[in-house]
């Protein structure tokens, strides 16, 4: 059985069908990139898989359990975690309290203790930022560390919770070539070693091409292709939303990389 299975979602806006009716799942241990042009209905999937949005119609279940209807924290316990930027006022905590400060609220501890609890999970949290990379950096502060070692101890922070799908929503924005390889390199292997899923949105045609194993093509709402990435470098629809017809994906795609 599949891990998530999305049956006829859809969500509008006033008239706008931001998303129409799309059929998609996903296994555990795979990495499912969403992708599609501007304004295809990428971000307002992704929003209903995790309970922020709310499906106008559809069924999106998670290990048969349905998702529509329940809120964002009970879709988080069921399973479905995401990465967050850490935010501004957690920048101050070191990189393994924020590490705890995760492992606090995966436990459904109150926010107060943590005040008591300097010591909370500190085992637990250096092993979690070992697996990232991150276990020699622990004690310094979030505020000094480089972009790419943030990316690396928010996905710690997200594997906190043990979500069996992980939602990344353009996780290598705003990264160099190499960082970017690197944290896609080190979510796949997260993904093998645990057996978890990811669903990703990404603008960035390298990184999907290279990480995910499948790939699901939105266009205004649409889902008009999936399939393997070489699969879905050579579907014509593809080809045509993104380029207009006759052109090659292979060529559009290295334009588009060195603007
Ligand atoms: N809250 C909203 N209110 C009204 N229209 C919305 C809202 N959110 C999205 N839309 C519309 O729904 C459509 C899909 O938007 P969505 O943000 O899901 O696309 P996207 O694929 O994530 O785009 P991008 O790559 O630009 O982020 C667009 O036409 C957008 O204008």
């Amino acid at each position: 059985m599949s891990l998530l299975k999305v049956t006829g979602l859809g969500k509008s806006f006033g008239g706008v069908k931001a998303v129409d009716g799309i059929d998609f799942e996903l296994h555990a241990g795979e990495l499912l990139a969403l992708i599609g042009p501007n304004g295809a209905g990428k971000s307002t999937t992704f929003n209903m898989v995790n309970g922020q949005l709310q499906a106008n119609s559809g069924s999106i279940l998670l290990d048969g359990v349905e998702l529509v209807g329940l809120q964002p924290r009970e879709i988080w316990r069921l399973g479905v975690g995401r990465t967050f930027q850490i935010a501004e006022t957690f920048a101050s905590l070191t990189v393994v309290e924020n590490v705890q400060m995760a492992l606090l609220s995966a436990d459904r501890k109150l926010f107060s203790f943590w005040r008591k609890a300097a010591d909370y999970k500190r085992t637990q949290a250096l092993d979690l930022l070992d697996k990232v990379g991150m276990a020699e950096q622990a004690d310094r502060p979030c505020s000094v560390l480089a972009y790419g070692d943030v990316k690396r101890v928010e996905l710690a922070i997200a594997m906190a919770n043990a979500p069996k799908l992980l939602l990344m929503d353009e996780p290598t924005a705003g990264m160099a070539p190499k960082e970017r390889n690197e944290l896609m390199a080190l979510t796949k292997k997260l993904v093998v070693e645990r057996n978890m899923a990811v669903l990703f949105t990404e603008h960035s045609m390298d990184v999907v091409f290279a990480y995910a194993d499948r790939m699901i093509v939105l266009a205004r709402g649409r889902l008009i292709a999936q399939g393997r990435p070489e699969e879905i470098r050579a579907h014509p629809k593809v080809q045509e939303v993104y380029f207009g017809s006759g052109k090659t994906f292979e060529k559009e795609r290295k334009q588009m990389e060195s603007v």
